[in-house]
Formats: C-alpha cells, structure tokens, sequence
C-alpha cells in the first residue's frame, strides 16, 4: 500500500460542484496509475454552509480541513446570499476566515498561455507570440482585506467606511521570500508591485523587498507601481517573470494575468501555509452566469488539483502528468464555451466532456 492523503473537498456554489466532479476525477486516475491514495472528505462552505448548515463557514467544515492534509476548495459567492451581513457571506464569512485560520499566506497564481490557445487571449497574437508565463505571488492573509479598524462607522449620511491597509515587516519579509524561492527556479526576476508614491505600506514593502533581495544576488529585482503594472500586462505580459504583490493588487492582476491566457476559467491557484498544508483553488469565482448548465471550465480546477499534488504531497511526477493531460487535450481542439473561438479543429465540448478527455490523456 502506497501514501495515503487527506484532502477536504470543499466544493461550494455555483459552478464549484460541477468543476469538482472533474477534478475529483482526475485524483481517481492518478490513484490508478501511481501507488497512491486519496481519503476525500467533504465538507460544505459558503452558499452551500448557509443553506445546509445555518453559517458559511460550518465549524464541523474547520474540523474536516484540520484533519486533512490538504483543501481542495471550488468557489463561493451568488446573488441567493448577497443580501445578507457582509460578515456572514460565503467570501468574508467562508473564504477569508479559511485563509486567515490555515494561516495560508502565499498564494501562487501561475497565468500560462497554453501554445493552442493564443487565439483565445485577448491580446493580439503578435503580442503573445511563443507564449508567455508568469506566477503571481500574491499576499494572502494581510493587508487592508485583514487589517482593522475596518466596518462601516456612524449613521445615516454621517456614515463613514472604514478599511485599512497594514503590513509588518515579518509579514513581508515570508512573501518575499516565497517570490525570490519561486524566481530562482524559473526566469528568475521578480518584480515587485506596489505603490510607493502613495501608500506607507508601500515604502515599508519596497525597503523590506529591496534589503531580502539580497540574499538572492543571482535573481534580478524591479519594481513597478501598480498601475503601471496594470498597463505593462496588456502592453507585454512576456516581459514578467515572477510578479509579487501585496494581498488586494495582486487580487487585481491576477485576474487580469487571467484573462490574457485565454478565460478565468484556465487559471488555477495555491495558498500556502508554513509547512506543507495548502488550500488549492480556481483564481475564478462560482460564475453565477452560467451555473447549473454543465459548461464550466473544469481546467482551473483541475490545474488547482494538481498543484495540490505538486506543493502538499511532492507528488510532481503525477502533478506534471496531470499538466501535460490539458495541455494535449487542447492541443487536440477541445474547447468549453469561455475558450471556443469557432476555428477549425475546435471541438466544442462541455465540463464533463473535456474533464474525460483530460483523464484519458493521463
Ligand atoms: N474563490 C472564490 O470563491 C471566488 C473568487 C472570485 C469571485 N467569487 C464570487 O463569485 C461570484 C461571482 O463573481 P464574479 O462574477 O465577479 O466572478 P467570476 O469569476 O465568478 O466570473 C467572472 C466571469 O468569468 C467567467 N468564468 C469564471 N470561471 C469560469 C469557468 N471556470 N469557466 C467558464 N467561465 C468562467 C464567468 O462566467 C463570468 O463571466 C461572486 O459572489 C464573487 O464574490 C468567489
Ligand atoms: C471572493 C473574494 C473574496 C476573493 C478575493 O478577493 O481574494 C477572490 O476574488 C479571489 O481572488 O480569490
Ligand atoms: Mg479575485
């Protein structure tokens, strides 16, 4: 008997159960073909918590995650429970305090284009020409998402919203390092977003950045304001290599790092704790606009999975089989919705059917 492997399942709404069933899939081919096990319990969040179980974020939810090695999380959020306190969404209610409670700091968002599927971007293809890949490294459990005070503070038109942007210096200093780990062993050049002009906690950010970079003299350091930053992408993503950015400016560019490689529903993501623990999930939401007809991308998820097998379980044998699979698949023309351009070649197939191609390509 191989490994065994805790993951909690958290599938959410929306889309989140119908890209799940593809991921979870995938994880019963690779227990077929590697020496390997993986117990799945599932547990609800989010929409799915509240309808269930009377809370986003259920407590027996917490206790399946502390129990388990690793989450495997779909997504969150839709219009059914947009009208309730803001603490008692799925986002802030589910999703934050899961970030904040695994004390997943690091959250890598790698946007690759896929050769096939330069068409889909929406740069030209000049722009885009022998691909690009870039890894975001974003921040994930501090800055103004965390920082307090933070609400909504008098009454009537004298109200006043209140958020606040905070960072320590340890608390800077592990992202740093994760973006300088990262860079050395791909194009090795980070550069780091922020805005220094403006914002305090950009000053700090930028010296702290500056002082840890070198300790790694053989990676290149930049800087770059964010909306600068913004502008660069669209401009020439190719020019990026590792891109560091505090928690809400790297929400931001990674959706947009997104959509160049063709849909949000291509870009998968890990959240890092110290150790090997992990919560891995799409960059992209429950997309209540097309839930419930079965035409979700599962890539993202799928790709989120096997960045669980690479980050939590070293499995990277499994996690490149799992990489090179999508990548076969759209070479061989298969195409969701979101990344059908009605070219030749192109098959356009829906979540399940692109999920059993994936797997018989494994
Ligand atoms: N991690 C998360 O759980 C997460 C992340 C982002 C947004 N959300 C929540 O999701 C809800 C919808 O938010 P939104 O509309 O701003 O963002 P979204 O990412 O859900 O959707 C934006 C657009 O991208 C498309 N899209 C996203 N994923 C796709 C996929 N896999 N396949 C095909 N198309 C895909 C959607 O159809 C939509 O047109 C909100 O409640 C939001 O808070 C949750
Ligand atoms: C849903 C929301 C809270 C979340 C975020 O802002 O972090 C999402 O946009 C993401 O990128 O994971
Ligand atoms: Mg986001």
């Amino acid at each position: 008997m191989g490994q065994l492997f805790k993951v909690a399942v958290l599938p959410g709404d929306g889309i989140g159960p119908e890209v799940m069933a593809e991921a979870l899939k995938v994880l019963d081919a690779v227990e077929k073909k590697y020496d390997v096990k993986f117990e799945r319990t599932h547990a609800n969040v989010g929409g799915a918590g509240i309808d269930l179980e009377g809370r986003a974020l259920p407590e027996t939810t917490v206790n399946i995650c502390k129990a388990a090695d690793a989450i495997l999380f779909g997504s969150v959020g839709g219009p059914k429970w947009e009208t309730l306190p803001p603490d008692e969404q799925p986002e802030r209610g589910a999703l934050l305090p899961l970030r904040k409670i695994f004390g997943l700091y690091a959250n890598l968002r790698p946007a690759i284009i896929f050769p096939s599927l330069t068409s889909a971007s929406s740069l030209k293809e000049e722009v885009i020409a022998g691909g690009f890949d870039i890894l975001v490294i974003r921040e994930l459990t501090g800055g103004i998402y965390f920082s307090q005070p933070k609400g909504i503070e008098g009454a009537g038109r004298d109200r006043v919203g209140v958020d606040t942007m905070r960072y320590s210096v340890p608390e800077i200093e592990r992202i740093t390092h994760v973006a300088f780990q990262a860079a050395r062993k791909r194009g090795k050049k980070v550069c780091s977003i922020d805005k220094a002009n403006v914002l305090s906690t950009s000053v700090l950010w930028r010296e702290i950045v500056i002082n840890i970079a070198k300790e790694y003299p053989d990676v290149e350091l930049s800087h770059m304001y964010v909306d600068n930053a913004a502008m660069q992408l669209v401009k020439w993503p190719k020019q990026f290599d590792v891109i560091l950015c505090e928690n809400m400016f790297g929400d931001i560019l990674s959706d947009e790092a997104a959509m160049l490689t063709g849909s949000l529903g291509m870009l998968p993501s890990a959240s890092l704790a110290e150790g090997t623990f992990g919560m891995y999930e799409p960059s992209g939401g429950s997309a209540p606009d097309i839930a419930g007809q079965g035409i979700a991308n599962p890539i993202a998820q799928i790709l989120s999975a096997g960045m669980m097998l690479r980050y939590s379980f070293g499995m990277i044998e499994a996690a490149d089989a799992i990489d090179n699979a999508v990548a076969r698949v759209l070479d061989q023309g298969y195409r969701t919705r979101d990344i059908y351009q009605e070219k030749a070649g192109e098959k356009l197939v829906n979540t399940k059917e692109i999920g059993d191609a994936i797997i018989a390509g494994l």
